[in-house]
């Protein structure tokens, strides 16, 4: 489980998460929904201990992300596929973080087959399109069997098939028992993925709720998210 506990996060003068509190359950997908700007990407950050709240905080399994021995065995994150070093081959990179983690390497072969990458495990980096950093990506998350995934905008240079095969995925993992806790632009693509939102606006919560609660009668999860974003500004 995650928890964001009355978290803020000020740059300067203006507050880009701003008295955030929220709780992502086990065993469904959570969409992270907010406008751009709106704090997304940072209270990921908050939470996987890459940046510290001015005030609040925020735990995984109960304690802060910082304090755990093996990170990647309790949350895998995806905060931006293209952070990948172009010179490693996909497995070296994989093998590298396993290494680093205390993770075996045995998984390594069937995660890159889990994600579609099964051929290009010998290909560098570097010449991977964003789709296929995308789903590298989702394999290191994957490496460590976490209960927790943290993705931001994954979607994002995903081809049609792609974006239908994580959706797959995710409902799998979800099913699992894990905690999925995903952040998009895609209304569309949301609306048939996520069970859960969670969607913010200026820092701010202003909705959680479950997606069949949220939609408004009538209306698709992109207007009512118009609507709610709208209302709020
Ligand atoms: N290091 C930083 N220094 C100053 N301002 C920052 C920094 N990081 C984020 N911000 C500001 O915090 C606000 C929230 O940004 P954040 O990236 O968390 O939003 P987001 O919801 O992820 O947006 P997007 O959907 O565009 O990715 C923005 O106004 C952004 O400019």
């Amino acid at each position: 489980m995650i928890e964001v506990i009355g978290l803020t996060r000020r740059f300067g003068r203006s507050a880009a998460v701003d008295d955030l509190s929220f709780t992502v359950a086990p065993g469904k997908i959570t969409g992270f929904l907010g406008p751009n700007g709106a704090g997304k990407t940072t209270t990921m950050r908050i939470i996987l201990g890459l940046d510290r709240p001015t005030s609040g905080r925020a735990t995984v399994n109960g304690v802060p992300y910082r304090t755990l021995a093996r990170p990647l065995t309790h949350v895998g994150a995806l905060l931006d596929a293209s952070a990948v070093q172009g010179g490693r081959r996909a497995e070296q990179h994989l093998r590298w973080l396993a290494r680093t983690n205390g993770i075996p390497s045995t998984r390594i072969g069937g995660l890159l087959e889990l994600v579609g990458l099964g051929e290009a495990g010998r290909q560098r980096v570097g010449a991977f399109s964003l789709g296929m950093k995308q789903r590298l990506g989702l394999a290191a998350t994957l490496l460590g069997d976490p209960e927790a995934l943290l993705l931001d905008e994954p979607l994002n240079g995903l081809d049609p098939e792609g974006i239908r095969w994580m959706r797959g995925l995710l409902k799998s993992l979800a099913a699992e028992g894990r905690t999925v806790l995903v952040s998009s632009h895609l209304m569309h693509e949301m609306a048939v993925t996520a069970d859960h939102l969670i969607v913010i606006g200026r820092g701010r919560l202003l909705a959680d709720t479950e997606m069949t609660r949220f939609v408004r009668p009538g209306r698709s999860l992109e207007d009512t998210f118009m609507d709610v974003i709208g209302s709020a500004s």
